[in-house]
């Protein structure tokens, strides 16, 4: 099975690279030209606890993708997503199927925007990433991705991908929906806060009034989900914060990065759809609204940008 990774920055690359050394054959999609000239000319650089190495994986620009790909791992950042599926759109229209493991909520409603239904495969991952500059990346642990395809007909196409990808960590999972609200919970709490405070995740390990805070932030965002039905595990979401906080202690989570690269943020698809959500079914969340509007700020002042 041929795959593309369709934004190729901090995480795309991760997972691209460490599916080349597990053998998938695998390209990296982007529009970074200098990331892209780098990997061709030198190979990837990942960095992880298990050690530096150079890994031959070839990359391109989204329009060169290769038409017999077909499984696209969508890892844009969201605000990226209609432009990044528009220039692979003939390799969609030929059948690949496209998984969004990108963080946030709608992702899936943006993918289908341009996707058919029956190609729309949507999860979450753990797995950190870190851009360190042209052609090379760190990650700071390794972990977890789980999805399954939008409609049930897609189960077991779902189940064979999840064999292929088996070696870097992905798995099938049911409950793959439920684990995107999970996971926003954690990005509310984690990435915002790291963003405002400008220090990664063992900032916050710190002190146990961060601990305590990130639980709190996490809490409203759980609160909504239920609210909505959606039956989000509180122990789940507590079990992400800690593996976080012992883990991921020197990783900078991706809205950190992108404050401080001066890039927009994905604040208004985490606290800013949970605020808009929360609204909808008359729950106060008043965390995640300062939260919103602080990020918003920060980008703003920094930038002249508002998210
Ligand atoms: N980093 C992490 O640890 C984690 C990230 N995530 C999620 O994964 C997603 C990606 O995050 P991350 O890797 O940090 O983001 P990055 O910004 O590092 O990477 C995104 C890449 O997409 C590129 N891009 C922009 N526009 C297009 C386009 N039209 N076509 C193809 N590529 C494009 C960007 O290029 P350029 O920079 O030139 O714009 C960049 O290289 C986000 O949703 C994030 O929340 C989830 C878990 C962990
Ligand atoms: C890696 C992780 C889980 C933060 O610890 C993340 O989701 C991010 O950086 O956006």
């Amino acid at each position: 099975m041929r795959i593309a990774i369709l934004g190729a920055g901090a995480l795309g690359s991760v997972i691209g690279g460490l599916m080349a050394e597990q053998g998938i054959d695998v390209c990296l999609l982007d529009v970074n030209q200098a990331h892209i000239d780098a990997i061709n000319r030198s190979g990837l650089q990942l960095d992880t606890p298990e050690g530096s190495r150079r890994i031959s994986i070839s990359a391109m620009r989204p329009e060169e993708c290769p038409g017999d790909v077909e499984l696209i791992v969508l890892l844009t950042k969201i605000f990226h997503t209609d432009a990044a599926l528009a220039a692979v759109q003939p390799v969609i229209d030929s059948g690949a199927r496209v998984l969004t493991i990108q963080n946030g909520l709608g992702n899936v409603q943006r993918v289908a925007r341009k996707v058919p239904e029956a190609q729309i495969l949507m999860g979450s991952t753990m797995i950190p990433g870190g851009y360190v500059g042209p052609g090379h990346v760190s990650s700071a642990a390794q972990s977890w991705t789980v999805f399954k395809p939008l409609l049930d007909s897609g189960i077991a196409d779902a189940e064979a991908i999840a064999k292929v990808l088996a070696p870097v960590g992905f798995k099938y999972s049911a409950e793959a929906e439920l684990q995107i609200w999970q996971k926003a919970a954690f990005n509310c709490a984690m990435n915002a806060t790291c963003g405002l405070i400008a220090g990664p995740v063992g900032a916050i390990a710190a002190d146990p009034k961060g601990r305590a805070l990130v639980r709190v932030i996490a809490d409203e965002v759980i609160a909504v989900a239920r609210a909505k039905a959606i039956a989000v595990e509180r122990d789940a979401v507590y079990q992400h914060l800690d593996v976080a906080l012992a883990e991921h202690q020197k990783h900078k989570p991706s809205m950190l990065q992108d404050l401080e690269a001066g890039r927009q943020t994905e604040i208004e698809a985490l606290c800013g759809e949970v605020v808009r959500q929360a609204a909808s079914v008359k729950i106060g969340v008043p965390l995640n609204t300062a939260l919103a509007t602080l990020i918003g700020l920060k980008s703003a002042h920094q930038s002249g940008r508002q998210d």
